[in-house]
């Protein structure tokens, strides 16, 4: 398992590059997961993204534990774990046991979401607090500048292959443009080759995006095309 301190510096470097996509596994071929992992290793991408739902914070239930721990001895990548639970407190410990890189909680069941962050941290996980299109950005409060990561939902959670909501490219540019910011912007939810460069534009540095990858047959093209649209946008190559 990877350490804090080398998670921290990934997600330093990620911030520091071109913005990048993250595949979703929400959207592979649960019949096939190990394939899937290696497949999107293999294309090119860094981080897997890996949504946990209880079916109280979200209306679906998804993988737990279990799958995390599974697909941790299967790779390298990065496993950026987002939980979409009432209750993550519950769960942070177990999730990071199981292999987690990064876990990222919602400022909507979290009053004051510092002290879960600091404990992410402590865990030795890189910290990430999410939002959700209707929460402004008011909710995530001071823990703004605690968070190793924010993850601005561009669609209600708890089902891939929504529509993208614009809501989030504000929110983007404007977390983008606190001064001292530290850290990496993340957007999940309708990414695709539409809006991958809008995204980029607004300040997000790592794409999650299921359907656009694993929707493909080729998913080297899928990742390099998206993330080609992202690079461009932000003027890069
Ligand atoms: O968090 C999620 C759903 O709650 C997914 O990560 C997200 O929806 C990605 O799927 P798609 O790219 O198909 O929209």
């Amino acid at each position: 398992m990877a350490s804090a301190a080398s998670i921290l510096d990934t997600l330093r470097r990620l911030r520091a590059g071109a913005p990048q996509v993250a595949p979703s596994l929400l959207a592979c071929d649960f019949g096939h997961v190990a394939d899937e992992v290696r497949r999107v290793e293999a294309a090119g991408a860094t981080v897997l993204h890996l949504d946990i739902m209880d079916g109280h914070f979200v209306p679906n239930l998804s993988i737990g534990v279990p799958v995390v721990r599974a697909v941790r001895k299967l790779t390298d990548l990065v496993l950026d774990v987002h939980l979409m639970l009432d209750n993550p407190a519950e769960y942070v410990q177990a999730f990071r046991e199981a292999g987690a890189d990064s876990i990222t909680v919602h400022a909507e069941v979290l009053p004051d979401a510092r002290p879960l962050l600091d404990r992410i941290r402590r865990l030795g996980a890189a910290a990430g607090l999410s939002l959700n299109p209707p929460t402004p950005l008011e909710a995530l409060g001071p823990a703004v500048d605690e968070a190793d990561m924010i993850l601005v939902m561009s669609v209600m959670p708890g089902f891939g292959g929504q529509s993208f909501d614009p809501v989030a490219l504000e929110k983007l540019a404007a977390l983008r443009d606190r001064p001292g910011r530290g850290y990496l912007l993340e957007v999940d939810g309708g990414v695709n080759d539409e809006t991958a460069g809008p995204c980029a534009a607004a300040g997000a540095d790592l794409l999650v995006a299921g359907t656009a990858v694993f929707g493909g047959d080729d998913y080297q093209e899928r990742i390099a095309t998206l993330n080609a649209h992202a690079r461009s946008a932000r003027g890069g190559a």
